[in-house]
């Protein structure tokens, strides 16, 4: 008999790369998508909510519900980085496209997190593309969250390499370091994907072509929102390609065994300079004195990648 599909809610600031991977994931069997849930970082919270019902409505999915998210850090911080540059003022590549029909749930996000954990214990992953402000708010509402979820698959840190917002930091745990920490450190089962990992996973430019000349629904409209993606990073990196951050993370839930990992504690520097830096503890070493990741629960952290296979399986879902 055939397994269940995986149920997921994604919790995602979109964003371009977001809504590569909300698109592969309505085309995966292996999972059913349960709701989305928003966030600030590409865009403000409000954007990510009007963005999460129009992707949904382009899909054909406006059964799936949207839950909105936290409008500030945990700590209650309103000055966010939001990384308008690298998607677009709209997020989703400067498209002008209408507002979407619908309207998210009553409930909120951290809600909507904690009551799908209770109602099926060790049942849901969460897929985390954004800063993790509200998984960390669902770990202090609920003691039993980090227990009662099933997995949470994040995008997120830059393991033993250079960060995208500066040489020390990721952009997601860049966005919330406390929060970040918090979920790191909840003692849920966690596999982090860093952009360690998804910097060796580009989509390039004859990729592009191939999804421009496809007459799929969603490589028709990635085509479009790709544009401004593909000239960030023309810009920034210099390639002609871009990074699949938040298909290669979603396609990690779907299929683990496009990643192999680490284990061990994981803490995040929430101050200074290197605000934003996340550090594995790889436990080679016994150390003498009692540290900061002494006693923390252990988390996967991806350390290789099939990059050929994820790029195929995304360029073969997308064209369908
Ligand atoms: O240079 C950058 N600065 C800020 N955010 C970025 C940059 N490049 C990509 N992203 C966005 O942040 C997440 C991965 O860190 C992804 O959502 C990606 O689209």
């Amino acid at each position: 008999m055939a397994t269940e599909p995986k149920k997921i809610i994604i919790d995602t600031d979109p964003g371009i790369d977001d809504a590569m991977a909300i698109f592969l994931a309505l085309r995966s069997p292996e999972v059913e998508v349960i709701g989305l849930t928003t966030i600030y970082g590409n865009v403000y919270t409000t954007l990510a909510t009007r963005n999460a019902l129009h992707l949904l409505e382009v899909a054909g999915r406006t059964d799936i519900p949207v839950a909105e998210g936290s409008h500030v850090t945990l700590t209650k911080g309103t000055k966010l980085r939001i990384a308008d540059f690298v998607h677009g003022a709209d997020g989703l590549g400067n498209q002008n496209f209408p507002p979407p029909n619908g309207k998210p749930i009553e409930e909120s996000a951290v809600d909507f997190l904690v009551n799908q954990a209770k109602a099926n214990p060790g049942k849901i992953t969460v897929v985390a593309l954004g800063p993790l402000t509200n998984i960390a708010l669902a770990v202090q509402k609920d003691p039993d969250f980090a227990k009662n979820i099933g997995q949470i698959v994040l995008l997120g840190g830059s393991f033993a390499v250079n960060g995208n917002v500066n040489p020390a930091a990721e952009a997601n745990i860049f966005g919330d370091p406390d929060a970040a920490d918090v979920v790191f450190t909840s003692g849920a089962d966690i596999l982090a994907v860093g952009i360690n990992i998804t910097h060796q996973v580009v989509l390039s430019g004859s990729d592009r072509e191939k999804l421009a000349s496809s007459k799929g629904k969603f490589a028709q409209y990635l085509t479009g929102i790709l544009e401004v993606y593909y000239s960030y990073h023309c810009d920034a990196y210099n390639i002609n390609g871009v990074y699949l951050h938040d298909p290669t993370t979603l396609l990690a839930a779907v299929d683990p065994s496009l990643v192999t990992c680490t284990e061990g504690a994981v803490r995040v520097q929430t101050s200074g300079i290197t605000r934003g830096l996340t550090i594995l503890y790889n436990k080679k070493k016994r150390f003498e004195e009692v540290t900061e990741w002494s006693n923390m629960p252990s988390v996967k952290v991806a350390v290789t990648v099939d990059a050929p296979r994820v790029v195929k399986l995304v360029m073969d879902r997308l064209l369908s």
